[in-house]
């Protein structure tokens, strides 16, 4: 099922053509990964996807419901952003976690509920009451996976949150998160610069060059039939392991 789905995008700056997609679609359940070399405009459609962004052009349609001006608010609190950059409050981990369920309303009991569930199941539940000022940045990044998954979004953006850490706290926050997305309902777009990560996350896989998407498919289906040369240049780093040729995902 289509989660949401960017039609006929177009997205111009000072005269020139920053995007132009015909159709671009997160599916329940699914991790796309959305690559491209620097200026590609990765940033510029996921911001799009998540409404904060208007196009110049084109439709975002969220189950069914295209977003407009009238609806963008309880569109976008159906989503939840993990950044490259954690992005906590200066407070405890535990307040950080709640700060998103208190502006949803979400009761007392609940949040406390949730807030609790999201820090044993990231690993962080003794770092509860302490403040995110002294984390490291592997705790930090947990931290802000806990706020998002917390607010049990029906999207989720992942934009490099593995960037800046180091190859083991990377490795295992990859395999965390893995094993928390894979067989939940959330659709996921994982925005990555490392393309080592994508067979342990991602079970689609997007291009874009120049603005547009030149192929979409499993890791192993691009790998194996790449569509041009643009899609070959960039291949080369994804490295070749059973779960890539097979788009599984998982470690
Ligand atoms: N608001 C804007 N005004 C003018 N130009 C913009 C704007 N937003 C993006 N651009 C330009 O559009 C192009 C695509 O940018 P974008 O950040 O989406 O690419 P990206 O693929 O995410 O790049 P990177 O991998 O470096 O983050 C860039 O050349 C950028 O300078």
């Amino acid at each position: 099922m289509i989660v949401l789905e960017g039609q006929e995008i177009q997205f111009i700056k000072k005269g020139r053509t920053i995007l132009d997609v015909e159709s671009f679609q997160l599916e329940e359940g699914q991790v796309t990964a959305l690559i491209g070399v620097n200026g590609a405009g990765k940033t510029s459609l996921m911001h799009i996807l998540a409404l904060l962004q208007k196009p110049t052009a084109g439709r975002v349609i969220f189950k069914g419901l295209e977003a407009n001006r009238g609806n963008l608010h309880p569109l976008r609190q159906r989503m939840a952003f993990v950044f490259q950059q954690p992005l906590l409050l200066d407070m405890t981990v535990r307040k950080n976690i709640e700060t998103g369920l208190r502006l949803r309303k979400v009761s007392r009991r609940e949040i406390s509920k949730r807030v609790d569930n999201w820090l044993a199941r990231l690993g962080i539940d003794h770092l509860a009451d302490g403040p995110v000022r002294f984390l490291s940045g592997g705790e930090a990044q947990r931290v802000s996976i806990a706020r998002a998954l917390a607010l049990e979004p029906e999207v989720l953006f992942l934009d490099e949150p593995f960037t800046g850490l180091d190859t083991p706290t990377r490795g295992l926050l990859l395999r965390d998160l893995a094993g928390l997305l894979h067989g939940t309902k959330i659709a996921t777009l994982f925005v990555t610069h490392d393309y080592s990560e994508i067979p342990f996350l991602a079970h689609r896989l997007s291009v874009l060059e120049q603005g547009k998407i030149i192929q979409t498919g499993t890791p192993g289906e691009i790998y194996e039939q790449p569509k041009n040369q643009a899609v070959v240049n960039l291949l080369q780093w994804l490295p070749k392991t059973d779960s890539a040729m097979g788009g599984q995902g998982g470690c």
